[in-house]
């Protein structure tokens, strides 16, 4: 066993884990780096890369059947299973040596393919290595979360780290849970070729603006999505490709059991902690996450900090990096950068796009009442790119207090990218005046977002007292 003395030691190269190894060994610290799996983590492996990967094979299908709108003739697509795997493999493989132990070695970072636990409150050890570091990153990322319904140990369900996987495409799939994984995957699927029914004991995209969840669940339901809202999956049985799974209304009214041929667990996400031995390391935690503040710091272990996932806030690669960033700030610039000093965007990448950032409007008027919030918004119907391209479908929204940005909403085509400019808005200071003084290339769909800022001065701009205004100035030559 050899032991290492660090400045940092960091467990789990996923997002988080190689965003804070790279930035401290180009800092010129030294770094040790646990990785038990595979380098890159979830996104790269079994989340982000494949799903989108994925979701890109599935619009490529959709053009096909929407091909004729356009006056191209293509007959009905075939979906080679195996081929769109292939496609897959070759993103993540495209994308891998960037996350690479390699990348990393040439870094300067010690990279151990082992499982590390806590030894003592300063001390790392796995099968090979003791590792004394000066600070240690938690950044052990979260797992599928398979709740104990009745039977669903017996099934041979899926996971995000099965489904890419697969030998076949599914004939039809079960979705437990429409959350975002759940619904990229249920279009995902529709899309190739799957029948697909998604259970869901609540509301389906029940984080985000409800209308704007609407026109998405909508467009899945049109392209044959069956979606179960307010159905609790109670009991599971089956196997091979028999899978019965029996729901039941919140109320226990109505039962009804569906028969698909696969099984797919969405139904979120638990931090991995177990064989971490934080109680060894003074590292306080209950079954979901590390307790940290806002700094990402444990509340009773000030050497060690949780980034990612398995801080228990958001769950997404661009908290993770961000997650990073904060680290690096508060850790090696003495800087006092917290996770919430930015607003964090959340993006569902169905076609079309749900994107979210800082608050909701039911979220904004509970906060500050319906008077004082205004929407302004503007609809993809009107704009004139989405008009040329035939995908009018959505509407941008921004969240609005006395002038000051709060949060924004967008659905549509590219929504993900567009909500952007906001989030560079939000992020420095800028108010909704600021998203009216910028020329937008012509015909952009980032345009909607100028548009809806320009609707929240509409009724002052051609008021009365404007048009006083203008009569006067008129009279000075
Ligand atoms: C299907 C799916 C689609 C997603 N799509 C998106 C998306 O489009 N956009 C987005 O922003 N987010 C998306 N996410 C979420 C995103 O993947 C996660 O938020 C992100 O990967 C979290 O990064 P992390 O570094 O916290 O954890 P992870 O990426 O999970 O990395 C943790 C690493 O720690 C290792 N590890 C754990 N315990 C130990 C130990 N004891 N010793 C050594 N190593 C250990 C693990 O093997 C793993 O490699 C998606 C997730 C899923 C499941
Ligand atoms: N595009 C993206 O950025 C993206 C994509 C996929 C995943 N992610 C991340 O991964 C996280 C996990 O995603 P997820 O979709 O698994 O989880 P989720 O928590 O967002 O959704 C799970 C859904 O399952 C429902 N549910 C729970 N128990 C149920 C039961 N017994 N029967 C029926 N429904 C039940 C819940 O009401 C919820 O709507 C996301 O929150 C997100 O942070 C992000």
């Amino acid at each position: 066993m050899q032991t290492l003395n660090v400045d940092l030691a960091v467990i789990g190269a996923g997002s988080a884990g190689l965003s804070a190894a790279a930035g401290a060994a180009q800092f010129g610290l030294s770094v040790v780096l646990y990785e038990k799996g595979k380098m890159g983590g979830d996104c790269l492996n079994y989340g982000c890369v494949p799903s989108k990967a994925l979701l890109s094979a599935a619009k490529a299908a959709a053009s096909v059947r929407e091909a004729e709108k356009y006056g191209i003739s293509a007959g009905a697509p075939q979906t080679d299973w195996q081929k769109v795997k292939a496609h897959i493999q070759s993103a993540i493989e495209t994308i891998a040596p960037v996350d690479s132990q390699e990348r990393f070695e040439g870094l300067g970072v010690t990279v151990i393919r082992e499982t590390a636990r806590f030894e003592d409150s300063k001390t790392l050890v796995s099968d090979s290595t003791r590792t004394v570091a000066r600070r240690i990153v938690v950044a052990t990322g979260s797992r599928a979360f398979v709740p104990p319904i009745e039977g669903l140990s017996e099934v041979p369900y899926l996971t995000n780290e099965t489904i890419f996987d697969l030998p076949e495409l599914p004939e039809h799939l079960i979705i437990l849970g429409a959350g975002p994984i759940g619904m990229e995957m249920a279009q995902a699927f529709t899309r190739l070729g799957s029948k697909v029914t998604v259970v869901e004991k609540e509301l389906a995209l029940g984080r985000a603006d409800p209308d704007h969840a609407a026109i998405a669940i909508d467009t899945l339901k049109e392209e044959g999505v069956t979606l179960l809202e307010g159905h609790k999956a109670v009991h599971v049985t089956g196997q091979g490709k028999s899978i019965h799974v029996r729901t039941e209304r919140q109320d226990g009214s109505q039962t009804s059991v569906i028969e698909g041929s696969h099984l797919l667990v969405a139904l979120g996400r638990r931090a991995v902690l177990d064989g971490l031995a934080l109680d060894k390391g003074n590292v306080d935690h209950d079954e979901t996450s590390i307790q940290v503040g806002d700094n990402l710091r444990s509340k009773s272990n000030g050497r060690v900090w949780a980034l990612g996932d398995v801080a228990g806030r958001e769950q997404f690669t661009h908290v993770a990096g961000w997650h990073a960033s904060v680290f690096s700030r508060r850790a090696f610039f003495k800087q006092f950068t917290k996770a919430n000093s930015l607003p964090i965007p959340a993006v569902t990448y169905t076609s079309p796009e749900v994107a979210q950032l800082g608050m909701t409007e039911a979220e904004a008027t509970e906060c500050y009442g319906e008077e004082s919030v205004s929407a302004p918004s503007f609809p993809f119907s009107e704009n004139d790119r989405a008009i040329a391209e035939g995908k009018t479908l959505g509407e941008a929204k921004l969240i609005l207090r006395k002038g000051k940005l709060l949060g924004a909403s967008i659905v549509g085509e590219g929504a993900g990218d567009i909500l952007q400019l906001v989030s560079v808005a939000m992020s420095n200071g800028l108010d909704v005046k600021d998203l009216t003084n910028f020329i937008s290339p012509y015909p952009t769909r980032a345009e909607v977002v100028k548009r809806a800022a320009n609707a929240h001065f509409t009724d002052v701009l051609f008021g009365k007292n404007a048009k006083r205004l203008v009569g006067l100035l008129q009279r000075i030559p």
